[in-house]
């Protein structure tokens, strides 16, 4: 089932553009992925899609037929919500067939269906109990089975996970993933949570204000982000975007502390994007600063050091760190990781391309 949106555009009531010429296709078995802030308008195009909401401009096409005008009962998708939507008077049994039983499925094809999802989301044991004797993963894996159930080849979610707690959430990550690549299915995922993004998506779409950012896998986004906005969603801290000066083959940062480079663009103004993690802490470091803040993880150490013009750097490094807030900390940046781009925020080059001696 490929689904294929082609230049949607929404406009509310009140005249606020929520979409803007949404333009992406979603391949057949795709774990696809719309991720953004509150109010970027990935419920809007989920919504598109299903067919709840009328669109302005542009056309939904699944499976090559213009849906754009038809129900949604007549799109062949099923969706699975935040809220679960359960019915709370029924079992979760009877859940999960109400939508077969409302098409008259024969009673035995029903039980069998059943027993099948209810085999793939492990609730056989609860089939019988009310959703209200069920704790939050096991009712958002009962509105799984009854997503699944339906035969549909295409599901949408809507930030299934989010009312989970941090741990059942990296648990239901792993099952719900497993579940569609075992059934081939194609998902189109909405999250606002960016290790939602990247641990579980084929496809990423980056939304901001109602318009695309970028999409791509989640390593091209975090790897050669098209801007700052992309580069700064993704990663945990979030990126350094320090704003450098191009004189004489160098980088020039706060005008200490000089980066040499073969990187062959104009002088003149920049951001250079450093990763937490592609920064070295090293006794006789090029660049250094006072320490403002520590977070001990255990299994690694998150700082970040001020060195002065109101830039601090954060650096993510995987050892313990016997430091005390004023220190002064020296490092090296692994400029042949770093980003670069215009200081309007557009990337110019990755990587290696950036390649220097610090
Ligand atoms: N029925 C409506 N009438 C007017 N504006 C609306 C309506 N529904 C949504 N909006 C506006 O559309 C924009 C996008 O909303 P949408 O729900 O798609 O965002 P979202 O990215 O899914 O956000 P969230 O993560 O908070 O659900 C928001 O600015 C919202 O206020």
């Amino acid at each position: 089932m490929t689904i294929e949106l082609r230049h949607l555009k929404k406009k509310y009531d009140n005249g606020e553009e929520v979409l803007t010429d949404i333009n992406a296709t979603i391949e057949n078995g795709q774990f696809y992925i719309l991720v953004g802030a509150s109010g970027s308008g990935k419920s809007t195009i989920l919504n598109a899609i299903a067919g709840f909401i009328p669109i302005n401009d542009g056309t939904v096409v699944i499976n090559e037929k213009d849906v754009t005008q038809l129900p949604p009962k007549d799109r062949n998708l099923s969706m699975v919500f935040q809220n679960y939507a359960l019915m709370p008077n029924l079992t979760v049994a009877e859940n999960i067939v109400f939508g077969l039983a409302a098409r008259h499925t024969a009673k035995d094809i029903q039980q069998q269906k059943l027993n099948d999802v209810l085999n793939l989301v492990h609730l056989e044991e609860y089939k019988n109990k009310k959703p209200g004797n069920l704790s939050g993963g096991q009712r958002q894996r009962v509105s799984l089975a009854r997503a699944l159930v339906s035969d549909a080849q295409i599901i949408l979610m809507d930030e299934p996970l989010s009312n989970l707690d941090a741990k059942l959430r990296a648990e239901m990550r792993k099952e719900i993933r497993a579940l569609q690549q075992q059934l081939g299915i194609t998902v189109i995922y909405v999250t606002h949570d960016q290790t939602e993004a990247m641990t579980m998506g084929d496809q990423v779409m980056v939304l901001n204000k109602g318009k695309i950012e970028q999409i791509g896998s989640p390593l091209e986004l975090y790897n050669a982000p098209a801007n700052t906005f992309v580069a700064d969603f993704f990663g945990s801290p979030s990126i350094n975007l320090l704003d450098v000066k191009m004189r004489h083959n160098s980088f020039h940062l706060n005008d200490q502390f000089e980066m040499l480079t073969n990187v062959d663009i104009d002088e003149g103004q920049y951001i250079l994007g450093v990763r937490p993690e592609n920064i070295v802490i090293s006794e006789n470091g090029a660049l250094r600063g006072e320490l403002t803040h520590i977070e001990p993880l255990g299994d690694g150490t998150n700082i970040e050091v001020n060195i002065g013009q109101n830039q601090s750097v954060r650096i993510k490094v995987s050892e313990q760190l016997d430091l005390t807030l004023g220190d002064v900390v020296s490092f090296n940046v692994l400029i042949d990781r770093a980003l670069l781009f215009t200081p309007s925020g557009q990337l110019l080059h990755t990587g290696k391309s950036v390649s220097a001696v610090i």
